[in-house]
């Protein structure tokens, strides 16, 4: 599904990631978990194609992704990636489901159709009364699925978390952690989640730890 090979990125004097390699299969979940500062998000960011490493190859799905314009590029991510942040970004003067359906608008996909998956969605995730309400008459554990449904509006292959639950209370996390297992189970996604949640990361494929600018 992902393969990244030697990623390098520094900041001026600052070498971030020293040449990470990662492979990940379909339907797996992978957590990264490390001091702050070591590198989680530039790692994450580099993943999802949303900036460029210094050096190394990433293929999603067999393509190159860094070989590909910034055009190509960003089309392949609306396309193919999926996105939840700690903050969910959704945007104060949409419904939750017009948020919902912004990734398959941006994609020229007919509106009916989205607006049809996107209730889908809502309805999946427990917000089907909620598709007409903005973000601030939401919980913030309904807004942060409602940012779910974003990210898996087109059905991306993989989707990158950074730092999921961050905002959220405890039941509203372990709420959030159980929907991306019972995302993987339904619907076969890969998840790469940066986290500081060590509960997540137990229950994770796979437990990541970013070291020196390396993954160990
Ligand atoms: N755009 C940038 N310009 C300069 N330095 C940056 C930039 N982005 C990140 N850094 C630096 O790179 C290092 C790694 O940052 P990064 O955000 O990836 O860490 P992190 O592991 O995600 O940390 P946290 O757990 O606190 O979110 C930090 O020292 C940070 O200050």
């Amino acid at each position: 599904m992902l393969e990244a090979t030697n990623i390098k990125k520094r900041y001026g004097e600052l070498e971030v990631l020293r040449g990470v390699d990662l492979t990940i299969a379909a339907g797996e979940v992978v957590s990264i978990v490390g001091k702050s500062g070591a590198g989680k998000s530039t790692l994450l960011h580099i993943l999802g194609t949303l900036d460029r490493p210094d050096e190394g190859q990433l293929l999603i799905g067999q393509e190159d992704v860094f070989a590909m314009r910034d055009k190509r590029l960003a089309a392949f991510r609306n396309e193919r990636i999926g996105f939840v942040f700690q903050f969910h970004h959704l945007l104060p003067e949409f419904t939750a489901l017009e948020n919902v359906c912004i990734p398959a608008y941006i994609a020229n996909r007919d509106q009916a159709g989205a607006e049809r998956r996107g209730r889908e969605l809502l309805s999946y995730l427990g917000l089907a009364n909620r598709a007409t309400h903005k973000p601030d008459q939401m919980s913030g554990g309904e807004q942060q699925r409602v940012a779910v449904a974003r990210a898996l509006m087109n059905e991306p292959a993989i989707v990158f978390a950074d730092e999921p639950s961050g905002n959220l209370d405890s039941v509203n996390s372990q709420e959030l952690h159980e929907l991306l297992f019972r995302l993987r189970a339904d619907f076969g996604q890969s998840f790469i989640i940066v986290t500081h949640n060590e509960e997540l990361a137990e229950m994770s494929d796979r437990r990541l730890e970013m070291i020196d600018g390396i993954l160990v």
